[in-house]
């Protein structure tokens, strides 16, 4: 299997570096606000990358971590009134709520910052000792022109890097290009002892230290959105390669901006949705679903009219998987005839086309694909007269592939109906005997609503939810 590599910028065979095991540190949220839908996009890309790993076998140790303490969690926490700590929990526990809303599978561990000061602090003296850092004032900066490959992941050379970088208001480093990697504690904000004196950690120094910590020193997949690759991944991997000497990462994955007319959501532009919000309106695999319908690398733009398409290509895949569900019960247990054969080796061969996909570096929207050919194919070939085994083999197939993507959880689930639903389907029915259409018609979109759509078949009416 391909992985694109930012790395050597070019897609490149995967091979973990101990035999089955692959070992993924991502840089998780900054805890001091709701998730919005760019954030989820990185969320769900791990989640999709980590369950496809673990479908081909191979053994995934996962970490993503929370920063619990930088500057947005301190002013934050200021305007509140609590403190920096109360916020972190506060907005880890709605973290977990949404995350597992969107059924992003938890990590193996979610490791904060300040859990892990006295290794920072370790970490930062090692590099001290190596010459790579310096302390000034109760300050300590990494000296990004001792580490002779920096600039390596963003492919910028040393030109470049002066260009873009200066020395911020009260920041004491001798070189604009170098960075924090502690800093002196300021009146009123939260701080730790330190050979240095009180004060804090740098934001980068801390995902250097805790991958390191439950991976290794080297690990194979490091990912983030693509605004980390440079500094934040960049310095990750100077602090790393400087204090051991050996490579940090082995594959560098970088999600896309998911935009909003163009323009990446983020907080500080205000034209970010949280995925609170989101999925007050639509189902969680409405928001899956829409993100995996582009290649992970690609940008993706934000739209309702997108989202709605997502949601109507979502019905109609619950919707086969309901007719084969129907099938499955109506059809009787009999070998394949010749026919069905042959389906059955196109089924198989799509299969194959969403395993080649995958491999090629995550190509959700061609295997994606797939899944469609597949449920066109049952849609036009499948019928009562069908053997049961193709129509079961066909179901399971739907749903092995869709559970890799984190599709089709609510399969089934269809049965818990709530006692309103039920009562105003019985209302539809008497409308419609009555022949009172438009009362019909205007029941079927309360019940649209609420996320229940009907399907009048000979057999009487059926009915499934989705948002
Ligand atoms: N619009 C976006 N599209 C894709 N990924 C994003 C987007 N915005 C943030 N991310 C990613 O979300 C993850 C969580 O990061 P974090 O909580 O620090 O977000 P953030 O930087 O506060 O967001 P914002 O850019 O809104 O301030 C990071 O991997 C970051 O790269
Ligand atoms: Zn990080």
């Amino acid at each position: 299997m391909k992985i694109y590599n930012t790395l050597t910028k070019q897609k490149e065979e995967f091979k973990p570096l101990k035999d089955n095991r692959v070992t993924i540190y991502t840089c998780g949220p900054t805890v001091y606000d709701f998730f919005h839908v760019g954030n989820a996009r990185v969320f769900i890309t791990f989640d999709v990358v980590r369950s496809y790993l673990k479908y081909r076998g191979y053994d995934v140790v996962f970490v993503q971590n929370f920063t619990d303490i930088d500057d947005k969690m301190i002013k934050r926490a200021k305007e509140e009134g609590i403190t920096v700590k109360e916020l972190a929990e506060r907005f880890i526990k709605e973290y977990f709520t949404d995350a597992d809303a969107l059924r992003v599978k938890r990590a193996d561990v979610h490791p904060r910052a300040t859990e892990h000061i006295k290794e920072i602090i370790e970490l930062i003296e090692k590099l001290i000792e190596k010459g790579y850092a310096y302390a000034v004032d109760g300050d300590v900066y990494f000296a990004a022109r001792k580490f002779k490959d920096y600039g390596k992941l963003s492919g910028q050379n040393l030109e470049e890097l002066e260009a873009g970088a200066r020395v911020e208001p009260g920041e004491k480093k001798k070189d604009p290009m170098d960075f924090a990697l502690w800093k002196a504690k300021k009146e009123g904000e939260p701080c730790w002892g330190s050979p240095w004196g009180e004060g804090r950690p740098g934001w980068h120094i801390e995902c250097s230290c805790m991958s390191m910590k439950y991976l290794g020193e080297t690990i194979d997949i490091h990912g983030g959105g693509s605004d980390l690759i440079f500094p934040h991944h960049e310095n990750e991997i100077a602090q790393s390669e400087a204090a051991t000497g050996k490579p940090f990462a082995r594959y560098f994955m970088h999600v896309g901006y998911l935009n909003v007319n163009n323009e990446k959501m983020s907080k500080s532009l205000g034209n970010f949705f949280t995925v609170r919000e989101i999925l007050k309106e639509y189902n969680p695999e409405v928001l899956r679903l829409f993100m995996l319908s582009t290649h992970y690398r690609s940008p993706i733009n934000f739209s309702r009219e997108l989202m709605d398409q997502a949601r109507s290509a979502l019905e109609r895949l619950y919707n086969a998987l309901y007719a084969l569900k129907h099938l499955q019960e109506v059809t009787g247990d009999r070998e394949l005839n010749q026919e069905e054969r042959e389906l059955l080796d196109r089924l198989r061969s799509l299969k194959q086309k969403f395993i080649d996909s995958m491999d090629d570096d995550f190509n959700t929207a061609e295997a994606l694909g797939a899944i469609y050919e597949i449920v066109r194919e049952a849609n036009t070939n499948l019928k009562d007269t069908s053997s049961k085994k193709l129509v079961t083999y066909t179901k399971e197939l739907i749903l092995e592939l869709g559970d890799i993507l984190g599709l089709f959880g609510d399969f089934g689930k269809e049965e818990l109906v709530d006692e309103e639903i039920l009562k105003l389907i019985e209302e539809r029915q008497k409308a419609r005997k009555e022949k009172n259409y438009a009362l019909a018609d205007k029941i079927r979109d309360e019940l649209k609503d609420k996320g229940v759509i009907l399907e009048d078949t000979p057999s009487g009416v059926r009915w499934k939810k989705i948002k």
